[in-house]
C-alpha cells in the first residue's frame, strides 16, 4: 500500500454565497504527510470535509487516485473510496452511547485495513477504558480515542483534522510519536490539519497553507523553509546585517538577538554574517507560515 493520491481542480465549496473554498488547485502526492495549515475559518475543515467525501463540491472536482482504480475517481457518494478514507474530527463523529469497544467493533468492520491489535496497544498507551461509554470519556480521552481510530485504520488516506486539540501536550507527543513509528511500517497518504504549526512541523513533509479558502502556498517543507534565514548572534552585529532586509520575527536574550528574515542571504552577506561569527539557519515554520497568512486589511 502505497497510499492515495490526491487531486483537486478549481474545487470551490459555498455555504450560502461565501466560498469557504475558492477555486483551489491543489495535488497532495501519495505516501507522504501533509500539513494542512491556515489560521481559523481558513477553510482547513471544509476541504477534509470533502476531500473526504463527506461533502459534494459546489464547483469543480476532487479526484483521488489510486494503483487500484483504473481511473481517478470522485470520492462523493463513491463506497470504494469511502472505505478507504478515514477522516478524523474533533467531533469524532462517534456513537456517544455505545463503549468504546463497539466502537472498535464498528471500524473493524468498516476498515478494510483495520489492526485490532494496534488499535488495543495504543488505548492502553492513552489510558482509554474500553468498557466506558463514549460519552462518559473526558474530552481529551474521546479525542485519543478518535486519533488511535485514524492510526489503526491504515486508511491509505488517512485525515486528522485538528482532532488532537482536545489532547494536553504529552498524549499529543504520544499521538505524534504513535503516528510516525506506524506511518514508518506502513506508509500511506496522511493529511495533518492544524494551525499549531510549530509542534507538527517536523512530520511533514509537504505543507499546504490557505487563506480565506484560496491557496496561499504548496511546497515540500525544506523549501519553505529555504525562503527566508535566522540570524543569530550580538545584537548590535545582527541589527547590522538585517537592516535591509524583511524581518519577520525578533527574539533577544540579553545581549544575543535571534532575528528571523524572508528571502535568500545573498553570498556576500552570508559571507559577512560568518566571519563576525553570527550563526545563520533555516526560516520557521511558524514564523513563515505568520508572515504567509498574517492579518491583513479587510481580514475577516
Ligand atoms: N456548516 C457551515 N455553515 C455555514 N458556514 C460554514 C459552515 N462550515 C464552515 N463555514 C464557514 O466556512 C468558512 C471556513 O470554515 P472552516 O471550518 O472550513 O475553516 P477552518 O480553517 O477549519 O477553521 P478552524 O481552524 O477555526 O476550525 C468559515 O467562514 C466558516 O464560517
Amino acid at each position: 500500500m502505497n497510499g492515495l493520491g490526491v487531486r483537486t481542480e478549481k474545487l470551490t465549496v459555498r455555504f450560502g454565497d461565501v466560498p469557504a473554498v475558492d477555486s483551489l488547485d491543489l495535488r497532495l502526492a501519495p505516501g507522504k504527510i501533509h500539513g494542512l495549515l491556515g489560521r481559523n475559518g481558513s477553510g482547513k475543515s471544509t476541504l477534509a470535509a470533502t476531500l473526504a467525501g463527506f461533502r459534494a463540491p459546489s464547483d469543480g472536482r476532487v479526484l483521488i487516485e489510486s494503483d487500484e482504480f483504473d481511473q481517478a475517481r470522485e470520492p462523493y457518494e463513491d463506497a470504494i473510496v469511502t472505505s478507504r478514507v478515514c477522516l478524523i474530527r474533533e467531533s469524532g463523529d462517534l456513537v456517544d452511547s455505545a463503549p468504546v469497544r463497539h466502537v472498535l467493533g464498528l471500524a473493524s468492520s468498516l476498515r478494510p485495513y483495520w489492526d485490532g491489535d494496534l488499535a488495543g496497544e495504543l488505548l492502553d498507551k492513552f489510558e482509554v477504558p474500553v468498557r466506558q461509554r463514549v460519552q462518559k470519556l473526558s474530552r481529551g480521552k474521546k479525542s485519543a480515542l478518535g486519533v488511535v481510530l485514524g492510526i489503526a485504520s491504515r486508511a491509505p488516506l488517512t485525515i486528522f483534522d485538528e482532532s488532537y486539540l482536545g489532547m494536553d501536550v504529552p498524549s499529543r507527543n504520544l499521538f505524534y510519536d504513535a503516528l510516525l513509528a506506524d506511518y514508518a511500517e506502513f506508509p500511506r497518504t496522511i493529511v495533518l490539519s492544524t494551525h499549531l504549526v510549530s509542534e507538527v512541523s517536523s512530520l511533514l513533509e509537504e505543507v499546504v497553507i490557505l487563506d480565506r479558502g484560496r491557496l496561499v502556498t504548496q511546497a515540500p517543507v525544506d523549501s519553505l523553509r529555504g525562503r527566508g534565514a535566522s540570524i543569530v548572534g550580538p545584537a548590535a552585529l545582527v541589527d547590522e546585517l538585517t537592516a535591509d532586509l524583511i524581518v519577520l520575527a525578533e527574539q533577544r536574550l540579553g545581549g544575543t538577538k535571534s532575528t528571523t528574515v524572508l528571502g535568500d542571504l545573498d553570498d556576500a552577506l552570508l559571507a559577512k554574517a560568518r566571519s563576525a561569527g553570527l550563526e545563520v539557519g533555516p526560516v520557521g515554520l511558524q514564523e513563515l507560515f505568520v508572515h504567509l497568512t498574517g492579518a491583513r486589511e479587510g481580514t475577516r
